[in-house]
């Protein structure tokens, strides 16, 4: 275990690669994010996002390369506690009902009683499923199973929260709130890593690392990746830095 003394920083991903067989799916990939910041993983489908988060979030191992989060040297299990992981295919228990899976997944948290049902009334709150409390989860739409999955992800206060393509099937409204709900966690102090191949939602990171197939092609704020390139909009920014426009 290594110990990062910057107590600024969140997160530091130095040289990773990650293979699958002879296949490698990410290449070199070194960045950081500080605490506090809204990083996003711009890319296309495919492009090693999920695999990158999922090393971030602990539960793969990087095939070359480090990665330290909160200064601890990662896969590290007491780290779940401290972070809210929302995988992209949802890991809920269908045949129950939302609150019996919050309090499931709550439980594991060792949160208990009061502070666990005011945690699950905040969330519930948060991505607009309140009215939805009892009923079994295997009624739910896609979209009401992964604005479950986030509420899941929130329910323990974690410090890091490591979203993959948290607002897919999501109506845009509710999208809406749950990114301001996000800026607002960022200003109490969550970091927060998501992963997006939406062009809109990427502008309201803090910063973003574009990936394409496999490698880390640009890192910066929206803004400077956009003056940089000398583009109106940030697809044409990974546009740029992808090759397909010079
Ligand atoms: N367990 C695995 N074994 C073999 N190949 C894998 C495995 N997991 C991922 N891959 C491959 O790694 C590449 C990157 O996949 P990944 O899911 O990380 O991409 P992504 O950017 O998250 O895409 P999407 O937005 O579609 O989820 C793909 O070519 C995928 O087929």
């Amino acid at each position: 275990m290594t110990v990062t003394h910057n107590k600024s920083i969140c997160l530091e991903v130095r040289g990773v690669s990650r293979s699958f067989g002879t296949k490698e799916v990410l290449r070199n990939i070194t960045l950081q994010v500080g605490r506090h910041e809204i990083f996003g993983f711009l890319g296309p489908s495919g492009s090693g996002k999920t695999t990158l988060v999922k090393m971030i979030a602990g539960i793969d191992e990087a095939t070359a390369g480090e990665i330290e989060l909160l200064g601890t040297r990662l896969p590290h299990l007491p780290m779940m506690g401290r972070i809210g992981y929302m995988a992209q295919s949802d890991a809920l228990y269908t045949e129950l009902s939302a609150k019996e899976n919050l309090e499931f997944f709550g439980m594991l948290f060792g949160l208990r009683g009061e502070k666990l049902y005011n945690r699950m009334r905040y969330s519930m709150e948060l991505v607009g499923l309140s009215e939805h409390l009892k009923q079994p989860v295997a009624s739910f739409s896609g979209g009401m199973k992964r604005r479950l999955s986030l509420a899941i992800a929130l329910l323990h206060e974690p410090e890091v929260l490591i979203l993959d393509e948290p607002t897919v099937g999501i109506d845009p409204v509710l999208r809406q709130s749950i990114w301001s709900e996000l800026h607002e966690l960022s200003r109490q102090g969550t970091t927060i890593i998501v992963t997006t191949h939406v062009m809109d939602e990427a502008d309201k990171c803090h910063r973003l690392g574009m990936i394409r197939e496999g490698r880390l092609i640009a890192a910066g704020t929206p803004a400077d990746l956009k003056r940089e390139t000398g583009s109106a909009t940030i697809e044409e920014a990974f546009l740029y830095y992808g090759g397909a426009r010079q």
